[in-house]
C-alpha cells in the first residue's frame, strides 16, 4: 500500500499539463494559441487540469460539463476582480462592469447594458449603416480590400456614432493604440509594463482621454430632448450620477464611456475579419449570401429583424463566431474550496473556464473542423447541446454587447456583399495575430472584382 494512491472518496489529484521551466505554458496562453491549446489539453487530461508559467498556476475547467457548471455555478464560486483590476488602474479607477461582482455588477450593468443591447443598434440602424457605406464608396474594381484594417475602422466609427453620439475617426489609431496597448499590458500579459511609457502611447492615452471627456461635456451641455437627440450610453451615465452621486465619480463615468471601445471594438472587428476571411474561402456560399443581402436592401434599408431572419447570412456568422472566437476562455479566482469533476479547486486558485473548447469537439459539434453553416439549421442545431457553444462568454458576465455585435456583423457583411463582388487569394493561408484578441493578419486582402450596387444606395 503507498499513500500517494487517493482514497475512492478523496479528490482526485489535479492533472498538470507539462512544459519547460519556468515559462511553463505561458506562450501557450496569448490569445490567438489559447483555444487549439486548451482543446488539446482537455482531450488529453479531462475536464480539469494545471497550466503553469513564470511561478503561476491556473486551474482549466474545459468541455460541455464545464459550461454547463459555469452557467449554474460561476457567480456564486468565481470572482472577476484580479484577472481584471490592473486594467481597471490604468484607467485610475478601483472597479469597472467588468471587474466587479454581485449587487455592484448588477447595478453597473443596469445602467451600462442598454445601449449595448440589439433592440438599441435597431433604433440606430442607419447611423451604423452610414459608416460602412461610406467606407465602401471608396473602393472600386481593381482593388484589394484590407480586411483587418477595414474592419477595425468601420467597427470603431459605428459604435461611436451608435452608443456614445461621437465621431472617432479623427482618433482611430489613437485609441486602437491605447485600448489594445492597455490590454496587451494589463490583462493578456503580451507586453511589458515599459511599453506605456513610450511616448506613442502616452500621446494616444492622452487623446483618446480627452476625446472621451469631450464627449461627456458636450452631452451635459445638450441634454438629450424628446424633440431632439434620443439618450445614449453617456446620457444613460450621467442620469445615473445625478440619482447617485457616491456610485459614480468622475473617472467611474470615463471609464464607463470608454466601455463600449474597450470590449466592443477589437472584438466585433475581429469576428467581422473572420467572416470576410471566410467570405473569401468559401466562393460557394457566396451565391446564396449575396442573395439574401439583396432582398434584405431592394426596398431600402433593412431593419435589424429583418436581417436577423436571413437564414444564410445569420448561419455564416454563427458558424465564423464557433471555429473563430475571439474571446476563446474567461480568467477568474475561486472565492472558496470547491469541487469540479472529482477534484478539489482551492480558494484563491486563478481558474480558466475554457468556454470555447466545445466548439472543436466531435461530440459536440460532428466533423468539427469542417466550416459547415449548415450545423445551426433546423433539424440540426447543433449548439443547443448543453455547454457546447460560448463564443460570447457565460454566466453573469456574459458578453452585455453580444446583440450590438451580432447586429453589426451581419449589418456590415450584407451591406458589404451588396455592394461588392469580392474574391479570395487562393494563395492566402490564415496567420493570426493576437491583438489582443485573435485576428487574421495585415496580410489577408480581398479582390473587388466588380462593384454590384453602388455603396449609396444602401441608403435610399
Ligand atoms: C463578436 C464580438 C464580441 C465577442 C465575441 C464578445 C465576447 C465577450 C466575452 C466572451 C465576454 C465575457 C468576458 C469575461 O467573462 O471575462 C464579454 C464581455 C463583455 N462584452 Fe463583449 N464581445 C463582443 C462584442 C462586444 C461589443 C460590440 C460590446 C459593446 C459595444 C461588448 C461589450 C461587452 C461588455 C460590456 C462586457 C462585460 C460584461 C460584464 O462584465 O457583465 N462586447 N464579451
Amino acid at each position: 500500500m503507498t499513500d500517494a494512491l487517493p482514497l475512492p472518496s478523496s479528490p482526485r489529484v489535479i492533472p498538470t499539463v507539462p512544459g519547460p521551466p519556468v515559462i511553463g505554458s505561458v506562450t501557450q496562453l496569448f490569445p490567438h494559441r489559447l483555444r487549439a491549446f486548451l482543446t488539446g489539453a482537455y482531450r488529453e487530461h479531462g475536464p480539469v487540469f494545471n497550466v503553469t508559467g513564470l511561478g503561476r498556476t491556473f486551474t482549466v475547467l474545459a468541455g460541455p460539463e464545464a459550461n454547463v457548471w459555469a452557467v449554474k455555478s460561476s457567480a456564486r464560486l468565481l470572482r472577476s476582480q484580479e484577472a481584471w483590476r490592473a486594467n481597471d488602474e490604468a484607467f485610475g479607477v478601483q472597479r469597472s462592469l467588468i471587474s466587479v461582482d454581485g449587487e455592484e455588477h448588477r447595478a453597473f450593468r443596469r445602467v451600462e447594458g442598454r445601449t449595448y443591447t440589439r433592440s438599441y443598434l435597431g433604433a440606430n440602424l442607419r447611423r451604423a449603416l452610414s459608416v460602412v457605406a461610406e467606407d465602401l464608396a471608396l473602393l472600386r474594381a481593381g482593388d484589394d480590400l484590407p480586411v483587418a484594417a477595414f474592419c477595425k475602422a468601420v467597427i470603431t466609427e459605428q459604435l461611436a456614432r451608435v452608443v456614445v453620439n461621437g465621431a472617432a475617426r479623427p482618433y482611430l489609431n489613437d485609441l486602437l493604440t491605447f485600448v489594445q496597448t492597455t490590454l496587451m499590458v494589463r490583462v493578456t500579459g503580451q507586453r511589458p509594463r515599459l511599453t506605456e511609457t513610450l511616448p506613442g502611447f502616452r500621446r494616444a492615452r492622452a487623446r483618446s482621454l480627452a476625446m472621451v471627456e469631450t464627449l461627456i461635456e458636450a452631452h451635459r451641455r445638450v441634454p438629450p430632448a424628446p424633440d431632439g437627440r434620443a439618450p445614449d450610453l453617456i446620457d444613460d451615465l450621467l442620469a445615473a450620477q445625478a440619482a447617485d452621486p457616491a456610485f459614480w465619480s468622475e473617472l467611474d463615468l470615463r471609464m464607463a464611456a470608454m466601455g463600449a471601445f474597450i470590449a466592443g471594438m477589437d472584438t466585433a472587428a475581429n469576428t467581422l475579419a473572420f467572416v470576410l476571411y471566410r467570405v473569401g474561402q468559401h466562393p460557394e456560399l457566396v451565391p446564396a449570401l449575396a442573395a439574401e443581402a439583396d432582398s434584405a436592401f431592394r426596398d431600402g434599408p433593412p431593419s435589424l429583424e429583418a436581417l436577423g431572419a436571413l437564414p444564410h447570412l445569420h448561419r455564416f456568422v454563427l458558424e465564423c463566431l464557433r471555429l473563430h472566437p475571439i474571446a476563446p476562455a474567461m480568467t477568474r479566482t475561486a472565492t472558496q474550496d470547491f469541487t469540479f469533476a472529482g477534484c478539489r479547486i482551492p480558494a484563491g486558485r486563478q481558474v480558466i473556464v475554457a468556454t470555447t473548447v466545445p466548439h472543436g469537439l466531435d461530440e459536440c459539434f460532428p466533423d468539427a473542423g469542417t466550416f459547415d453553416p449548415g450545423r445551426f439549421a433546423p433539424g440540426r442545431m447543433e449548439h443547443r447541446r448543453p455547454g457546447a457553444f460560448a463564443p460570447f462568454g457565460l454566466g453573469t458576465h456574459i458578453c452585455a454587447g453580444s446583440g450590438m455585435a451580432e447586429g453589426l456583423i451581419l449589418l456590415n457583411l450584407a451591406a458589404i456583399l451588396r455592394t461588392l463582388d469580392l474574391r479570395g487569394d487562393p494563395a492566402y493561408v490564415l496567420r493570426e495575430v493576437a491583438r489582443p484578441t485573435a485576428t487574421p493578419d495585415d496580410r489577408l486582402t480581398l479582390r473587388v472584382a466588380g462593384v454590384r450596387h453602388p455603396a449609396v444606395s444602401l441608403l435610399a
